[in-house]
């Protein structure tokens, strides 16, 4: 599920791919701590704030109807009022390509966030909201992060000498705003790096601490979903695995909306819909099975 994330590579190397449809996963490892890490949720994991696109495109039956600034849905709820808007924006979600993991971050994040819930906003004159970034590069001096290049170090990266090795706009950009390159903090020195096109969206630092989170939660809680009954006291039986294994995002999706919009969803929610190979299916047809839950009757 995360090969988009993380890339087939880091996946196999952390060992994060599942056990087959049919079979336990054997490696519960006890002395593996399963907590999330401060690194994973004060930075790595809010890579994701970059990948957030401003708008979200609504589209009607034939057509695009609406562009939606996504100040104006955090927090009013009021548009669930329309019959078709949450299939309308469920569609949205899974039609919507990410952003890149970099540099940039939308406007709705960084100057209007909260816009509508702001106690000092709209209502006083004040037509802004929060900063996202800002908080999130807080957050992480807060909960005491070490510096972005204590983690290259970590990795097996060379640590950072210069600003230049930044590139000149984001080098000059950097060293207006840190006194020492060893004073940037792990937020930004992760969204800025180079990322290979090969291997999944992050670059070495961010998919390195995401990739060991996930192994963590997978290999060190004893309750994780494929593990053998000898380990887990709420273990599944084959048969439930196999079903469990069978749905899809996609599926999940399809029965979670309400049928009015949306009746069709091309079968790997994670990539393009409608392109060659994920082809938009019918919600009621064959090609997105649903779960037997016969197998969970007593
Ligand atoms: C509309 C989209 C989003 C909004 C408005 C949003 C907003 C926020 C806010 C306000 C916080 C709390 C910040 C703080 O006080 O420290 C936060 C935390 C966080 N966000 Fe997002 N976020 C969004 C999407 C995402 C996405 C797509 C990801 C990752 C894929 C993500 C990952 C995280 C993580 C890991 C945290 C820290 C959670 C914790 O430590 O409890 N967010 N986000």
């Amino acid at each position: 599920m995360h090969e988009f994330l993380l890339g087939e590579a880091t996946m196999h190397e952390f060992g994060l791919n599942l056990s087959g449809d049919n079979s336990y996963s054997y490696d519960y490892d006890p002395e593996i701590e399963p907590s999330i890490t401060n690194e994973f949720s004060s930075a790595a994991y809010r890579a994701g704030h970059s990948m957030i696109d401003g708008f979200l495109k609504i589209y009607g039956r034939n057509r695009m109807e609406e562009m939606i600034s996504l100040s104006e849905l955090v927090q009013q709820p009021s548009r669930m009022r329309k019959w078709e808007f949450y299939d309308e924006i469920l569609t949205t979600l899974t039609t919507e390509p990410v952003q890149k993991v970099d540099s940039f971050i939308s406007e709705s994040l960084t100057r209007y966030l909260f816009k509508s819930g702001n106690p000092f906003g709209a209502a006083d004159g004040n037509p802004f909201g929060v900063d996202l970034p800002s908080i999130t590069i807080q957050r992480g001096r807060d909960h005491g992060l070490r510096p972005y290049n204590d983690y290259r170090q970590l990795i097996g990266l060379a640590r950072v000498e210069n600003f230049e090795e930044f590139g000149p706009e984001l080098g000059y950009k950097l060293s207006q705003l840190y006194n020492s390159v060893d004073d940037i903090d792990l937020w930004v020195g992760g969204l800025l790096e180079p990322k290979d096109p090969e291997d999944g969206v992050l670059g070495p630092t961010f998919r390195d601490i995401i990739a060991d989170q996930f192994y963590r939660l997978k290999r060190g809680d004893r309750y994780f979903f494929e593990n053998e009954p000898a380990v887990n006291p709420g273990h599944f039986t084959l048969e439930q695995l196999y079903e469990l294994k069978k749905t899809t995002l996609s599926r999940i999706i399809c029965d979670n909306s309400d049928g009015i919009m949306l009746k069709r969803q091309a079968p790997n929610a994670f990539k393009q819909p409608g392109v060659y190979g994920n082809e938009f299916v019918e919600c009621d047809g064959p090609f997105l099975p649903s779960i037997d839950l016969t197998f969970w009757q007593d």
